[in-house]
């Protein structure tokens, strides 16, 4: 790759995402790899620095993640962070060690060494964040001290071999100048350009997609949500007609989404659109699956269908189909390539998954280097409209995943009335792009209620409202009470089959977002 690029090395910090995220915010571009990775994965990134990340273990634990000890001789200049600055120590001759005193949360540091270009500009007392309980005892050859706390050694350096760390992590909001301490690494330590902007990126991207495509056919599977619209639009922007994006009503998607979507990306967006409504054959494989997980490969495999059948049948006009375009994201990348491998499946997430092999046909995934927010900018300066921009992730098994029990039409148009309802309710709050994801559930747990002296016997309904930066954790939004009181009141009134509202207060982990 061209750009210049911060290399992450990850020893399974839960920060280490964060870090990507300051640097890239400086507009430098940043990867995070797995502490394991091979030099040359490394210098394929055209690295201008190497930051080490924190990590949950002890360097000198028999199974400590460990990198290539060669990486702190590239030439290139090195940022240890706590972890990473013990695994400098322990590399390169020093000592390691449980400390007597752990820090945990914030600290007061004192910088000894002014001079050093990590803190230049930075004043003498720096309330940063601590969380460690090992300590680097002895220094080794070659290294000073350059910031302590009360208890312990806050920051070393070898200006010579260009190595420097700090104990604390400078990539968290509560470490205040920690921005700074990045930026100085960044800027003048490692002399990046800072050139890393959306233009920069659109204008790579679609160069790299024309002469990656050449004259083939593209197809592109267009959900209308964020990731596939920005997706779709740099492509088309790249090859125009040679793109076909196909949005498929597989019976589970929104209130009126199907006829909303197709008609907002042809408007809006100008691209060649093909509607499939396969709704029918969804709901018809979905009979009697009650299983979250069976659900959601019956989704993944029937969408697998549609799309064969499409592409065959667009194979006649376009001499065949080459190339899928697919809206992966960067934390569906790291997420599968953690420090001790692949991490548990908590559930499929259907993604298309599977559709490339069997249709032979080759990715193009424009977006796998970029977090959500940085897929927003992406769209604005492409000129998206803000509404396609802002609109809530949604899942490509849809309702389904919303519905517990029988996924059956008449539980789904229930389940739209009320997701309607509450998607109505939190903009008029104007709180739908401030939290998200906000959502209704379907529960397969009917109770005993009273309406106009009547009893009645009908299904529970569950609102879920969530902050996140990701996806990938989430709190609970504590939305304001009158506006549960609203959502409450107009469902149980407008929506049949449901007469009991309850408020969902878990955060993720333990939970997840969606239901199944
Ligand atoms: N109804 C659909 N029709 C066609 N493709 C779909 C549909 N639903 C999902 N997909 C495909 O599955 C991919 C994954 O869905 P996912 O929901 O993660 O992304 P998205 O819809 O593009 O963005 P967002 O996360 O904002 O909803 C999409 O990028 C799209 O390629
Ligand atoms: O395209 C998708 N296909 C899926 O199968 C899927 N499952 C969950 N999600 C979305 O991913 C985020 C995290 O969801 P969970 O906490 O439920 O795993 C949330 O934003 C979910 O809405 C999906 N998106
Ligand atoms: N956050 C970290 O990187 C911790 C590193 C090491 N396990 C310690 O406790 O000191
Ligand atoms: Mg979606």
């Amino acid at each position: 790759m061209d750009t210049q690029s911060i290399v992450i090395l990850d020893f399974g910090s839960q920060y280490t995402q964060l870090i990507a995220r300051r640097i890239r915010e400086l507009n430098v571009f940043s990867a995070v790899l797995p502490c394991t990775a091979s030099l040359s994965e490394i210098q394929a990134y055209n690295p201008i620095g190497i930051i080490l990340s924190g990590g949950p273990s002890s360097v000198y634990d028999a199974d400590a993640p460990d990198a290539d000890p060669k990486v702190l001789e590239l030439g290139q200049p090195v940022l240890g962070i706590c972890y990473g600055l013990q695994f400098i120590a322990h590399h390169l001759g020093g000592k390691v060690r449980p400390a007597d005193k752990r820090e945990y949360g914030h600290a007061e540091v004192i910088v000894e060494d002014a001079k050093t270009a990590l803190f230049a500009g930075l004043p003498s007392h720096l309330h940063v964040w601590m969380s460690h309980g090992d300590e680097a005892l002895e220094l080794p050859a070659g290294f000073h001290r350059t910031a302590v706390t009360n208890n312990a050694l806050a920051g070393i350096v070898n200006e010579d071999r260009k190595i420097w760390a700090v104990q604390f992590h400078p990539e968290v909001h509560h470490t205040p100048l920690g921005k700074e301490l990045l930026s100085n690494f960044v800027f003048d330590i490692c002399g990046a350009k800072g050139d890393w902007t959306p233009a920069h990126f659109i204008e790579t991207t679609v160069a790299a997609i024309c002469e990656k495509v050449g004259s083939d056919h593209v197809l592109c599977a267009l959900s209308g949500g964020v990731d596939s619209s920005v997706a779709a639009v740099l492509v088309h922007k790249a090859i125009g007609d040679q793109l076909t994006c196909v949005f498929v009503n597989n019976g589970v998607l929104r209130k009126n989404e199907f006829a909303q979507v197709t008609q907002n990306l042809r408007d809006k967006l100008g691209l060649n659109l093909v509607p499939v409504d396969a709704s029918d054959r969804f709901l018809a494989k979905l009979a009697s699956v009650t299983d979250p997980e069976t659900k959601r490969k019956t989704i993944g495999r029937e969408f697998i269908a549609v799309f064969e059948d499409e592409s065959n049948r667009i194979a006649e006009q376009t001499g065949g189909v080459d190339w899928l375009v697919q809206g992966t994201l960067y934390p569906d990348v790291i997420e599968s390539s953690s420090v001790r491998g692949p991490s548990q499946t908590i559930k499929s997430h259907h993604n298309v998954g599977g559709l490339p092999e069997r249709m032979k046909m080759k990715l193009i995934e424009p977006l796998r280097d970029l977090f959500k927010d940085e897929v927003r900018r992406i769209g604005r300066d492409l000129g998206m409209p803000e509404d396609i921009l802002q609109r809530q992730p949604f899942p490509g098994p849809g309702l389904a995943v919303r519905i517990l029990g029988e996924v059956t039409a008449d539980r789904v148009a229930i389940l739209q009335e009320a997701d309607d309802i509450v998607v109505k309710e939190i903009k008029a709050a104007g709180l739908y792009s401030k939290v998200w994801q906000s959502f209704a559930v379907l529960l397969p747990i009917q109770t005993v209620g009273v309406m106009g002296d009547q009893r009645t016997y009908a299904n529970t309904c569950a609102i879920r409202a969530v902050h996140s930066e990701d996806g990938m954790t989430a709190d609970w939004a504590p939305l304001p009470y009158d506006v549960l009181k609203r959502i409450s009141s107009r469902i149980v009134n407008e929506v049949r089959g449901i007469n009991r509202v309850v408020y969902d207060i878990t955060s993720k982990p333990p939970g997840t977002i969606e239901w199944e």
